[in-house]
């Protein structure tokens, strides 16, 4: 992959100048880094064409000569056309000295080349196989959606026997008299450098001749490419100069040679249907395709009905459907299961169909991660520019990130990666370092939020919401909230920002600290820069596992233990062999009795825990498989409520990893939550150490199963002791904690969120429904 991306970024000044607005900025947006993000392109599973697609542009090359002949020119073709694109990038998008860096190291053709289906289909009336091969690529074997895509999946060029003759006419001639130098000098410079064989390097290449073949696919930025304009689909073929042909498929409003005429506009269609409306008479006019392509076809055509069922009729006519290619697939990653489920309230048992011990499904497409795990994600979250500059700015703040330290077993290890919290205020400031306590101990680094990330949680702040609804909704049972969510608008008052540098840095199987957050809460996970593999897994045991827990000595402990408590590895996760996680030992939950202030002194230490029951715990939580999403840069995922009582995350160290044209090897995370006042340090339980409880919910005995607890922590932290405390967490149905809150005084400054300019938030969906104190958010 390009080398230029792992160029040092740390860099502000290098990575802010290749977000320029020039030219070439523009193109590397719009042709590079959007296009991961396009529909279908990020639902493919990774693989080396999905790096092709997502990190690199240029052309798509049919060879259909096949002599010997043809196999010494076509390399030199191939170079002869990467030179002509490299020298003619500086003419044709100029840009700053990153910029042209960026897009001369990101330049990667792709050739077809497969002499039974290709031979001798040059030119004329053969071209067709050749049409037929690259849409058949893009549709069957990439499955990619109908529209949008980018130039290069639109434009392919054709390499025959005429091509490479005139090719080698031009290298007889240059070779044999005088040569023509190429009056461009970067052409020159290029071509010296590119070690090309004698005779080829100093061509001027400009006259040969290449076949351009475009597939005119409506296009909704262009009111003349609609199919209900009358030539739509079409091809058209070009023999054109070659000097910059590529970049002219790019660069000259995408479709250069189509001249067509403009036809009369098409009847406006009715806009009174809701889109709804229009996509159920699409779903009952085409029973057989997916919502989801249904709707991108809708969209496509300008919400007009009529015009996407020409569209898709023509389609279907030109191109029957074809049974989809396994070749190259990659084994046990599905890019969409829609076509075999849809969300119900049957979630989990749909679940445990797709899940197996020790096994990891990947998904990728947002209906599926919603139907089959607690999350729902959001592509192309925020305006490309705003991510970008939040990128930017959080990239530069993690020079300040420090790495936590906590206790595994007997030895003191570091968090591996690197975080920081943000808040609001410096009242708040002063309250997360000296009053919220994380697994144990006082977080060192908190900071004041910065300009983008306050500017972002409005953002964030209503489309969690609007999320939070829809979940309701859809999936919950009765489409009512869950026992003990809460009903109030979700309102983030502070955000967690985590950087993993390259590869193996990762968080480990953990779920979120319900402490001050509460039961049920919800949580809003923003991914920038490098792709990660996010997993999920259900920690709720089956039916099966409850018969064995019953007869086991230690029933109850979990994995791991509340956020980021974990090794430094998970490497075992991939392999599944057991994470080396630390346990708090369990907590004896015989007795069941509601007493809040019941301390259960048969609970074990939490800090007695062993590699070995922590073996056992892994390999429990691993049986019911996992689940992997890959949240792209630019993605919202919104953990919902049922997550952190009833599933674990992770980021997983990666094999490799693509790198992001700002971030390099580096991923930012920022989650924003919601903490709640009347969970404040100042009411929740201490311990007999004095230190402040933690709040975690039972899930593997069967008989207390979604009862909260408060626990002594205070083993966690690095050379301490913690106390075996525990005492029962009683809330109401809106998850309000159920203490006398008349004991605590109340002249205690409250939270206040990010938000400056709270109306902006108040049209948001689901409408606002108030707040603890009047709070904004973020
Ligand atoms: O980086 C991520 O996506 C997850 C971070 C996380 O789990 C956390 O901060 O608790
Ligand atoms: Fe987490």
């Amino acid at each position: 992959m390009p080398s230029a991306w792992t160029d040092d970024t740390t860099n502000d000044q290098s990575a802010n100048d290749a977000s320029s607005p020039t030219p070439a900025a523009d193109f590397l947006t719009t042709e590079i880094y959007n296009i991961g993000a396009q529909p279908g392109i990020r639902s493919l599973p990774p693989s080396p064409e999905r790096d092709f697609l997502a990190l690199t542009w240029g052309p798509v090359v049919y060879r259909t000569a096949y002599s010997a002949r043809a196999d010494r020119l076509l390399p030199v073709f191939l170079r002869a056309l990467s030179h002509e694109v490299q020298a003619a990038i500086p003419r044709r998008l100029p840009g700053t000295p990153k910029q042209r860096h960026l897009l001369e190291t990101s330049y990667a053709c792709k050739v077809f080349s497969d002499e039974t289906r290709f031979a001798g289909a040059g030119a004329g009336a053969e071209i067709g196989a050749v049409r037929r091969a690259f849409h058949d690529w893009k549709r069957a074997d990439l499955a990619l959606p109908l529209m949008e895509l980018p130039a290069r999946l639109r434009v392919c060029l054709v390499v025959d026997e005429g091509v490479l003759r005139a090719l080698e006419r031009m290298m007889t001639t240059t070779t044999t008299t005088t040569q023509e130098k190429d009056t461009d000098e970067e052409a020159a410079e290029g071509s010296a450098e590119d070690g090309s064989e004698k005779g080829s390097g100093e061509m001027c290449y400009g006259s040969c001749p290449v076949i351009m073949v475009e597939e005119n696919f409506p296009d909704r930025r262009r009111r003349d490419s609609n199919p209900a304009d009358g030539e739509y689909p079409g091809w058209t073929q070009n023999l054109s100069g070659r000097e910059s042909v590529v970049l002219m498929v790019y660069t000259m409003d995408r479709y250069l040679s189509r001249k067509r005429a403009r036809s009369p506009p098409t009847p406006p269609c009715s806009d009174e249907d809701s889109t709804d409306m229009k996509l159920a008479r699409l779903a009952s006019l085409f029973p057989d395709m997916a919502l989801d392509a249904l709707m991108e076809i809708l969209l496509a055509s300008g919400g007009c009905v009529e015009t996407a069922t020409t569209t898709i009729q023509a389609q279907a006519s030109l191109y029957p459907p074809k049974k989809r290619s396994t070749a190259g697939a990659t084994p046990a990653i599905q890019t969409s299961l829609n076509a075999h489920m849809r969300i119900s309230h049957l979630q989990d048992q749909k679940r445990s169909l797709l899940t197996r011990k020790g096994k990891t499904l990947h998904l990728y497409a947002p209906e599926d991660i919603a139907a089959h795990t607690p999350c729902t994600i959001i592509h192309n979250f925020l305006p490309a520019a705003q991510a970008n500059a939040l990128l930017l700015e959080l990239l530069d703040e993690s020079k300040h990130f420090s790495r936590y330290r906590f206790q595994l077993f007997d030895r003191t290890v570091q968090s591996p990666h690197s975080a920081s919290i943000y808040v609001a205020t410096p009242e708040q400031h002063r309250q997360h370092t000296a009053e919220y306590t994380y697994g144990g101990t006082y977080r060192a680094t908190v900071r004041q939020t910065t300009p983008h990330l306050r500017a972002v949680s409005g953002t964030v702040q209503q489309a969690v919401n609007a999320e939070i609804q829809h979940r309701i909704r859809t999936v919950y049972p009765g489409g009512r909230k869950l026992k003990y969510q809460s009903p109030k608008e979700w309102m983030p008052n502070a955000a967690f920002v985590n950087c993993y540098d390259g590869p193996t840095e990762a968080v480990g199987y953990h779920s979120d600290e319900l402490t001050y957050l509460g039961p049920r809460a919800v949580i809003g996970s923003l991914s920038l820069g490098v792709e990660r593999e996010f997993r999920v897994r259900r920690i709720v045991p089956t039916d099966d596992e409850d018969a064995a827990a019953a007869a086991a000595e230690d029933p109850e402990a979990p994995e791991d233990t509340s956020e980021g408590r974990i090794s430094a590895h998970t490497a075992a996760d991939k392999t599944s062999t057991p994470t080396k996680a630390p346990i708090p030992s369990e907590h004896n939950n015989n007795n069941n009795n509601n007493n809040n202030n019941n301390n259960n002194n048969s609970r074990k230490s939490p800090t007695i825990s062993s590699p070995a029951a922590a073996a056992t715990a892994a390999a429990r939580a691993n049986a019911q498989g996992q689940i992997s999403i890959h949240p792209p840069h630019n993605s919202l995922l919104v953990m919902h409520a049922e997550m952190q009582e009833e599933w674990k995350h992770a980021i997983v160290p990666a094999q490799t990893i693509s790198p992001h044209p700002l971030a390099g090897n580096r991923r930012i995370n920022v989650t924003y939550r919601w903490y709640r006042d009347s969970l404040h340090p100042r009411h929740t339980p201490r311990c007999r150490c004095g230190a402040p409880t933690i709040l975690r919910c039972v899930q593997r005995r069967r008989e207390t199963r979604g009862r909260y607890m408060w626990m002594c922590y205070a083993g966690y932290a690095p050379g301490k002791k913690g106390c075996s405390f525990f005492q029962w967490a009683d809330f109401d149905e809106d998850g309000e904690p159920l203490w006398d809150k008349t004991a605590v005084p109340d002249d205690a400054p409250w939270l206040e969120n990010f938000v400056e300019g709270q109306d902006q938030l108040e049209a948001g969906v689901g409408g606002h429904v108030g707040n603890e104190k009047g709070n904004a958010s973020i």
